[in-house]
């Protein structure tokens, strides 16, 4: 039996829309995560279990896990002996934490292990991006890449191996924050500009390349300086109840960024000491999360898909 895990990610990271990407540890030791697990079996058979299963559809082929293993018993592994796919689904659906990319990077990691096909990094990403455009409105990477290779990526299609990994203040906490309901990320990505202006679109390649160039150059307060989102968040803050709000007190608690992860609901801070995020996590729960929702105070999972057990 193969038990693979894939971790929770931020997308855009403020700074980099489709372009940035950082996997997140809660620093209480929890997983926050979707996980497979694949084992030998006399016919193939899938089950979808966890928090979250509930959510999805009941039918396994509108389920993206079982849809990866159809096509890659179908494109990948035409001899696998038959398996049987479990995928726990413990992340929010359209969390903004990147929940189906976890559900794909789980699955493919875990059936490349099982089949012993050795695909290489791009050959995963590659086959991972492709399902997980299917429902996310368009092709990016930066939930898959940092869910697959952990810590923050620079990462997109043009990119050699499709990733770079940044360094990042090791210092800094990240509280993500939940709210309890869904944004569906085709929709939030339905109602940003379909063009930029030449002057944004400047702006944000100077903002995205100065931001990456500081942080390789370690120079993480100037990197802070600059972390802003002026591409998406402008458009998607009046979809989430509350972000405004929390924007505007977070900072006095000591958080040095607020953002929209990915495509939202859920808000990231950045924070430079633990009380800081401590203080920011308790403002969130008092006034951001319902009871379906919740708060993590992380730090970046810089180890990223794992094997959790080989039996
Ligand atoms: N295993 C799966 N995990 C997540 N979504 C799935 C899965 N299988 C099918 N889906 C469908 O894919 C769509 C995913 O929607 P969307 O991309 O908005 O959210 P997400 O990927 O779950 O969350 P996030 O905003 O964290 O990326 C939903 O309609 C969901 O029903
Ligand atoms: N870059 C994607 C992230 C989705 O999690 C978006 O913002 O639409």
């Amino acid at each position: 039996m193969i038990e693979v895990y894939a971790p929770a990610s931020i997308g855009n990271f403020a700074v980099g829309f489709d372009a940035l990407g950082a996997a997140l540890a809660p620093i209480d030791g929890s997983l926050l995560g979707d996980v497979a697990v694949v084992s030998a079996a006399s016919s193939d058979e899938f089950i979808c279990s966890g928090e979250y299963a509930h959510k999805l559809p009941s039918d396994a082929s509108e389920n993206l896990a079982y849809q990866c293993l159809v096509h890659f018993r179908a494109h990948v592994a035409p001899n696998m002996p038959s398996v049987k796919l479990e995928l726990k689904k413990n992340l929010p659906i359209g969390s903004g934490l990147g929940s189906s990319a976890c559900s794909v990077v789980a699955t493919f990691a875990a059936l490349d292990k099982f089949a012993g096909t050795k695909l290489s990094q791009v050959e995963l990403i590659e086959l991972m991006a492709d399902f997980e455009a299917v429902v996310s409105g368009g092709r990016h990477y930066d939930n898959i890449t940092p869910c697959y290779l952990g810590g923050l990526q620079l990462t997109g299609d043009l990119i050699p191996n499709k990733s770079i990994a940044l360094p990042v203040d090791e210092n800094w906490y990240y509280v993500a924050a939940f709210p309890g309901f869904s944004l569906n990320t085709a929709k939030a990505r339905s109602v940003l500009p379909k063009e930029l202006s030449m002057h944004a679109g400047v702006e944000f390649a100077q903002r995205l390349s100065a931001f990456s160039s500081l942080l390789l150059m370690h120079r993480f307060d100037d990197a802070l300086s600059i972390m802003q989102d002026h591409i998406a968040e402008p458009y998607r803050a009046p979809l989430i109840t509350g972000f405004s709000e929390a924007k505007a007190s977070l900072p006095a608690l000591g958080a040095e960024i607020v953002s929209i992860s990915g495509a939202g609901p859920t808000l990231f801070t950045v924070c430079k000491t633990l009380k800081a995020a401590q203080q920011c996590a308790q403002w969130l729960e008092s006034n951001y999360i319902n009871e379906q929702g919740f708060c993590h105070i992380c730090k970046l999972d810089n180890d990223g898909t794992r094997q959790l057990t080989v039996l």
